[in-house]
């Protein structure tokens, strides 16, 4: 069975070894690790068959799956011939041996023969399910392709672990990214779970109603006592959605407060999430089988923090997890869960390791001249733990590590320079389509831009603001915060509303923007229109209804709002910062023989004046060079924001990640 520490040098030999032979579910999902093997050019397949499973769909479509069907199968399907248990008893590997005999030689065969001989021989068929693509140079030297690259892909044991996954839960970007970059990763062969909590508010509980609990609980000991959690279980697209299940989770609100303002609690709901997510791949039975020990944490801001700590402290000194690795995925730094000092004995770690989370605040911070500053801060631990830390942006990625951009971590993120990497999110482009979107008056493409006209028709009715189809259109979706900027906007407002334009703001968040909305919408009927609120059916309409999208946020790790616009053909005008200065081009009339290039607008400084200065020359640009604007339009909407790029930064990560020993302490 391959291991973690495993690199690619141990398969580029003549030899296909048992490390080479890997099994994947009927569905692509695999046990343990493998290897996937191709080269640029020439490329064969080894085929195996693998154990099949029964799937029993339920109305909702969802899929659960059981290992006792499975073994009813095997007596068709093949025999299991061993099964390779870690220390907690989990299953990470099994052999198998199918009936066809030609196969079985083939399995057999894969830690005798070399490459050549198995190419020769490999077996393709609607029944053969994994494909490993391989590569042998040296068996290939008459070929003009021996100067070909070899490229390997491990495939791995991925648990996302998060506060929110949409379209179970979501306030923010976070949800977005862990709701679809795990779908992503499945798709590429990798097993993936996503844990985050199973939230009850009354009015969304629909949302888990194909989520199957489990028998397995799991009981943590933390905050004084001890907590028993639940799980539930969906299998969707190709990713085993965990949700744990305890009564903290259930009340009215968002995952992180209600009308009060932040939950008093949260330091203990979100232990718990982390305890938990620790556990589910140790008890967990998905689709009849563990994913044990050998896994990859994928941690996701504080909320998560404590997972790569926990993976330290709690687990490796027992012999758990020897072989685990973590990463931290910061979606914004600004949010570190920070708490008092005393709260540390109530996280459920060894008392020996409280310097990995000691924070002391700056004496300016403090709130008296006697307070020693002293505080827990969650983040800190896993930039400290983690093995890896990946930051949503290659400019972000550079800004965490400077004192305007670190809040205070970044002399910390600097040190941990050598394993922080920027990887700029993706979309998911089956939610994100304006030629498939559900919820806007009519589907376009880049081929059939009039059809966005009548979105932006649909919008103006629907929002009581006069149906003018040449008044351009300005949007803002968002949370209702400092970081977005929205102070600056709502300061440009008079000066913007003297224009020939309409204006539509969606976000909730701070009372006083809140209002301020609302006192806009009064003054300017006609023009002027807050949202104040939650809807996601709104926010498509808004991307595909308006000419314009302004971003002016302060700091931006990556933002999503401008490539969804941008694949709406709406023009991003944005702070040229962060995550939003990687993705947003700024236009040039004059560029590619006067042709034209960019995708929007990055302006700097973050002011009031030169906000409306980018508005007034976009505004410009769209009233009396049709053809340019077009081309802006068009060249965001064929810009390929998909997943894939990421994800292949990520598996490159991941590689990284199980090439250095694990944190230790
Ligand atoms: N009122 C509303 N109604 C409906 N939908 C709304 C809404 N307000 C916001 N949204 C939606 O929430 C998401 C916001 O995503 P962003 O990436 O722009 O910001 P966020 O700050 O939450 O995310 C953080 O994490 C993400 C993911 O890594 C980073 O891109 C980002 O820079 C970082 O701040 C979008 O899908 C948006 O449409």
């Amino acid at each position: 069975m391959a291991t973690l520490q495993a690199t690619p040098s141990r398969i580029f030999g003549s030899k296909f070894t048992e490390n080479s032979v890997f099994y994947h579910f009927r569905d692509g999902r695999q046990v343990g690790f493998a290897y996937l093997l191709s080269r640029n050019r020439k490329v064969k397949s080894f085929c195996v068959r693998t154990r099949s499973y029964t799937e029993e769909k339920d109305g909702g479509g969802s899929i659960s799956r059981s290992g006792k069907s499975a073994q009813d199968k095997e007596q068709n399907e093949g025999l299991l011939l061993g099964t390779e248990r870690d220390s907690s008893g989990s299953v990470v590997g099994f052999q198998l041996i199918p009936h066809s005999a030609i196969i079985e030689e083939k399995v057999l065969e894969t830690q005798e023969k070399d490459l050549e001989t198995q190419e020769n021989e490999a077996v393709e068929g609607d029944e053969l399910l994994a494909d490993v693509e391989t590569s042998d140079e040296t068996n290939d030297e008459t070929s003009d392709e021996t100067s070909d690259e070899a490229s390997t892909r491990i495939t791995f044991n991925i648990v996302f672990v998060t506060s929110e996954a949409a379209p179970y839960s979501k306030t923010g970007g976070l949800a977005d990214v862990c709701g679809s970059l795990p779908m992503a990763l499945g798709a590429r062969g990798h097993r993936v779970m996503v844990v985050s909590p199973r939230y009850l508010d009354g009015s969304s509980n629909q949302k888990f109603a194909n989520a199957v609990e489990m028998e397995q609980r799991a009981k943590i000991y933390c905050f004084g006592g001890v907590q028993e959690v639940g799980f539930f279980h969906e299998y969707r697209a190709g990713v085993d959605w965990i949700f744990v299940d305890h009564p903290s989770y259930h009340r009215p609100g968002t995952p992180y407060g209600d009308m009060f303002g932040a939950f008093s609690d949260n330091q203990f709901r979100f232990t718990l999430l982390c305890h938990a997510a620790c556990e589910a791949p140790l008890v967990l039975p998905l689709g009849g089988y563990t994913y044990g020990e050998k896994c990859l944490f994928v941690a996701n801001d504080w909320h998560a923090g404590l997972v790569p700590v926990l993976l330290a402290a709690k687990y490796r000194p027992h012999g758990v997890y020897k072989d685990a690795r973590s990463i931290i995925v910061i979606h914004n730094l600004a949010h570190q869960g920070v708490e008092p000092a005393a709260t540390y004995k109530n996280l459920g770690l060894p008392p020996g390791w409280y310097k990995a989370l000691e924070w002391v605040f700056p004496t300016w911070a403090r709130t008296h001249a006697l307070d020693p500053g002293e505080a827990v801060n969650v983040l800190k631990s896993a930039i400290v733990t983690a093995d890896r830390i990946v930051t949503v942006s290659q400019g972000y990625a550079w800004e965490i590590t400077t004192p305007e951009g670190g809040y205070g971590l970044h002399e910390l993120l600097a040190g941990r320079k050598s394993v922080l990497t920027g990887i700029t999110n993706g979309i998911d482009t089956n939610e994100w389509d304006p030629s498939k979107d559900e919820f806007i008056a009519s589907r376009y493409s880049v081929h059939d831009l009039s059809r966005k006209g009548q979105c932006k028709i649909a919008l103006q009715k629907e929002l009581g603001l006069p149906v003018r189809p040449d008044c351009p259109m300005i949007g803002f979706i968002g949370r209702l915060d400092f970081q977005k900027g929205v102070d600056i906007i709502l300061s440009a407002m008079p000066d913007l509303m003297q224009d020939d334009v309409q204006f539509v703001m969606l976000g909730s968040g701070e009372k006083q923007y809140e209002d301020w909305m609302r006192h806009l919408e009064s003054t300017y009927k006609d023009k002027f229109r807050g949202w104040v609120g939650f809807n996601v059916p709104i926010s498509h309409r808004i991307t595909a209804g308006c000419d314009i999208l302004v971003m002016p946020s302060r700091f931006e790790p990556c933002g999503l709002n401008q490539l969804y616009a941008m694949k709406y053909g709406t023009v991003p005008i944005v702070h040229d910062t962060g995550g939003l200065r990687d993705t947003v081009q700024n236009f040039n009339p004059y560029a590619r023989e006067g042709n034209g290039e960019g995708t929007g607008w990055a302006f700097s400084p973050l002011s009031r004046e030169s906000l409306l200065a980018t508005l007034r020359i976009a505004i410009g640009t769209y009233r009396d060079y049709k053809s340019s604007w077009e081309g802006l339009m068009k060249r965001g909407m064929e810009k390929n924001s998909s997943w894939d790029d990421a994800a292949t930064q990520y598996e490159q990560v991941f590689e990284w990640a199980v090439i250095d020993p694990p944190y230790a302490g």
